[in-house]
């Protein structure tokens, strides 16, 4: 997994950087309160991390998750994001479950537009087998898995008053009189979707239209994307309660990714007692959670030090025979970057040096360069960050070099490159594309 960053405050990305990434990728999920979901998260790290995804973990975090938390999450290699809670239009609350009214914050995770692609995954989900390749799925799409009405928690709804799940649907018809049978629901636990600043304005503007309903956010997803919506196999998420409503459904050790949300399967509460907790498949599932959250060799602070441990020894086989502390040598950063060419020496692919001019080609090797076709400069050489300029050090005074230190502060000064100049103009087109009017409501399974 990626390292870790702490972002700022702002959930806004600029169009620079939407540009710059339209590739990027990343996992996401959602955490809200002081509680022990952060546990969840924590392990869900861990578990990304042991199936070697090539991608970090973003976590939206919203204002009352502690520092203490933020600091456990950013130590395990997360990207902490804070969002800002979304509520559903004033005093309607009451008609959602009070327990899942927080999960409409879940909508900011559109903001993210840093990212092209994202796989979302509930913070009581683990992930036991890779699935970075969902990534690949056609875009315009919401992958999603079905969900199942069979458990008391949808006691509200006609499917479960009368026996009705679309995971068996030929069991029991959905009879006309009750009108058209509801379009397929999926469990908003987990999803791969792509943000987009105007999706999530159209996704606001349409929630202050919308009373709330039992399953929240859930509800709200399922009819914003009724049209795009794309089934994909429970083994990408499994709702516990699939192993005894739907066992037929199910081949458990094909399963990629567990749901935790069954009632009183959290395994960091977990005590055996609840309903269905005491069955065979369930006491496996939160041991194989348990063995990940507890297993210290995926904690990302060791995979680091494992880094740059291999980076040390391959700088003390290299010839540092006396073994010197890499801080009396060489930074650290050498030290990765050694550990980095040494890893990937099998796969490196050369690029020309127009995409990364590492300044002192100028003198050492200007026979390879033709400076007016660089396009990516590196100011690496002894005296040459722009920011700290003086031209007393060794070639600063030549004039390719104070020419590519004006240039650097031209772009540094433009305050029309300043992400506030952009962000409006961004509002300003987004809110312009925005159209209120497309939503149309489904009949809902809750
Ligand atoms: O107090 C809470 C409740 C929910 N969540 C987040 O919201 C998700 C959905 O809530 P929950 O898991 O309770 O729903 P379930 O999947 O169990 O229905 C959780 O997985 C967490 O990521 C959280 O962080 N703190
Ligand atoms: O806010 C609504 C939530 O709705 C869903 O949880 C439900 C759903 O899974 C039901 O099928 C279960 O019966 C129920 O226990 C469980 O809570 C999502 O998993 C969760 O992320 C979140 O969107």
């Amino acid at each position: 997994m990626a390292p870790p960053k702490l972002v700022s405050k702002t959930t806004k990305a600029t169009s620079l950087v939407k540009a710059a990434s339209l590739t990027s990728r990343a996992y996401v999920t959602f955490l809200a309160g002081n509680g022990d979901y952060v546990k969840g998260v924590v392990g869900l790290a861990k578990g990304l991390r042991k199936v070697q995804t090539a991608y970090p973990l973003v976590v939206a975090v919203l204002p009352d998750v502690p520092e203490e938390h933020r600091c456990m999450l950013v130590a395990q290699g997360c990207i902490v994001r804070e969002i800002e809670p979304v509520y559903p239009p004033e005093n309607q609350t009451q008609f959602a479950m009070a327990y899942y009214v927080i999960n409409y914050s879940k909508l900011r995770i559109w903001e993210f537009v840093e990212y092209h692609k994202m796989i979302y995954l509930d913070g009581d989900i683990q992930v036991f087998e890779n699935i970075d390749y969902l990534f690949d799925n056609p875009n315009g799409y919401f992958y999603a898995v079905k969900d199942c009405f069979c458990e008391k928690t949808w006691s509200h709804t006609p499917q479960y008053k009368i026996g009705y799940c679309q995971q068996c649907p030929n069991k029991v018809q959905w009879p006309a009189e009750l009108g058209p049978k509801p379009p397929l629901y999926f469990n908003a636990g987990m999803f791969v979707y792509e943000p987009s600043l105007s999706v999530y304005e159209d996704l606001l503007n349409t929630l202050k239209i919308i009373p709330p309903t039992p399953f929240a956010e859930q509800d709200f997803l399922n009819m914003f994307f009724k049209d795009v919506y794309k089934p994909i196999p429970p083994i990408y998420n499994l709702v516990l309660a699939m192993l005894w409503r739907h066992p037929e459904n199910i081949e458990l050790d094909k399963v990629k990714v567990v749901h935790y949300c069954a009632a009183g399967s959290k395994p960091w509460r977990y005590t055996g007692k609840e309903e269905n907790m005491d069955r065979e498949d369930i006491i496996m599932l939160v041991k194989k959670w348990w063995d990940i959250y507890n297993d210290e060799s995926l904690d990302y602070k060791t995979n680091i030090s494992l880094i740059e441990g291999v980076a040390l020894s391959e700088t003390s086989v290299d010839g540092d025979k006396n073994n010197k502390n890499p801080s009396e040598d060489k930074s650290l950063e050498f030290y990765i970057m050694d550990f980095l060419n040494m890893f990937f020496k099998d796969v490196y692919k050369p690029i020309p040096p127009i995409y990364n001019l590492v300044l002192a080609m100028l003198w050492r090797h200007p026979e390879n360069i033709e400076l007016d076709k660089v396009k990516v400069v590196h100011y690496c050489a002894a005296g040459s960050k722009p920011w700290r300029y003086t031209g007393k050090e060794e070639n600063m005074d030549r004039e390719d070099i104070i020419m590519l230190v004006k240039k650097w502060w031209d772009i540094y000064n433009d305050e029309s490159l300043d992400y506030k100049t952009n962000i409006s103009l961004i509002e300003g087109v987004a809110l312009s594309e925005t159209s209120v009017g497309h939503y149309t409501p489904a009949p809902s399974a809750a």
